[in-house]
């Protein structure tokens, strides 16, 4: 399986058209690849929560037409002939509510998956004031692999990981705009995540800066072993590697720790509604 993340530059200057038009050619440039990935909240900027508002679309129903970046990028991905997970963009949902939701479009542009984010970051600050939660963990079969969808400060939650892997992912795809100043633990999680649930990690953060935020870049492609097979530098680059899917089934055969989970630990009292699947 060959894998390309496009670790976009979302710096001030810049607006949502541009990024876009940018990103579609990067992605165009990519056909031959099997699945392309881009980072978290590019065409806003992840930073500029005032910008939020206006680059809000509808990325579901009938009015999903209208979204600029639904438009683009499945028109990318069908004249490449690539998977896509087009990182993530701000929804405006029915009720008027913002989400921080991926889009994944198969070889022919079509949308087949989103997902909204359910760990938003900020505390009082950002996403965690402006955007609503999701609830539902998303996962997709193709014909390379089994895709998990996670974003950005998921990362720093294990138990959405494992719910992923108990319905069977072998890849885990995690867009971000992860901050500079915390590139180290960004490393040490993506490395975590890839040995713990024995899957592959594709982490493509984005670079440069908005909103006096430095964004770390260092996107990664992580096999099951936690060895790391690519790493980008600082600024923006397309990573590509060659991943063999095997080691995933060989390692989780040979190794099999995940058989050695106890399941069922109570959940403390007055604990949190269970995710649900879709
Ligand atoms: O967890 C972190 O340190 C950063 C998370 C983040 O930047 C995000 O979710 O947008």
């Amino acid at each position: 399986m060959r894998a390309s993340l496009i670790q976009l530059e979302v710096s001030d200057p810049g607006s949502p058209d541009e990024r876009r038009a940018h990103a579609a050619e990067l992605v165009r440039a990519r056909a031959g690849d099997d699945l392309v990935v881009l980072p978290e909240l590019w065409t806003t900027g992840a930073w500029a929560y005032d910008a939020w508002q206006a680059g809000a679309e509808t990325v579901d129903g009938p009015a999903a037409v209208d979204s600029p970046t639904v438009r683009a990028m499945s028109t990318a991905a069908g004249s490449a002939g690539v998977w896509l997970h087009a990182g993530t963009v701000v929804e405006r949902a029915d009720d008027g509510s913002l989400y921080n939701t991926a889009l994944l479009f198969d070889r022919t542009g079509a949308l087949r998956r989103t997902y909204r984010k359910i760990h938003r970051y900020g505390f009082d600050t950002g996403e965690a004031v402006w955007m609503a939660a999701g609830r539902d963990v998303v996962t997709l079969t193709t014909e390379f692999g089994d895709l998990g969808l996670a974003t950005c400060y998921d990362l720093r939650f294990p138990e959405l990981f494992r719910a992923l892997v108990e319905v069977g992912t072998q890849i885990l795809v995690i867009p971000s705009a992860w901050p500079a100043t915390r590139r180290e633990q960004w490393r040490i999680l993506c490395r975590a995540r890839a040995v713990e649930e024995q899957a592959v990690v594709l982490a493509c953060c984005s670079a440069g800066t908005h909103a006096d935020m430095h964004q770390a870049g260092g996107s990664l492609i992580v096999d099951p072993w936690g060895a790391v097979l690519a790493e980008a530098g600082h600024d923006e680059e397309v990573l590509t590697a060659d991943i063999d899917m095997d080691a995933v089934t060989t390692l989780r055969r040979e190794l099999p720790v995940l058989q050695d989970r106890i399941l069922g630990i109570p959940a403390p009292e007055g604990g949190i509604a269970p995710l649900r699947r879709v």
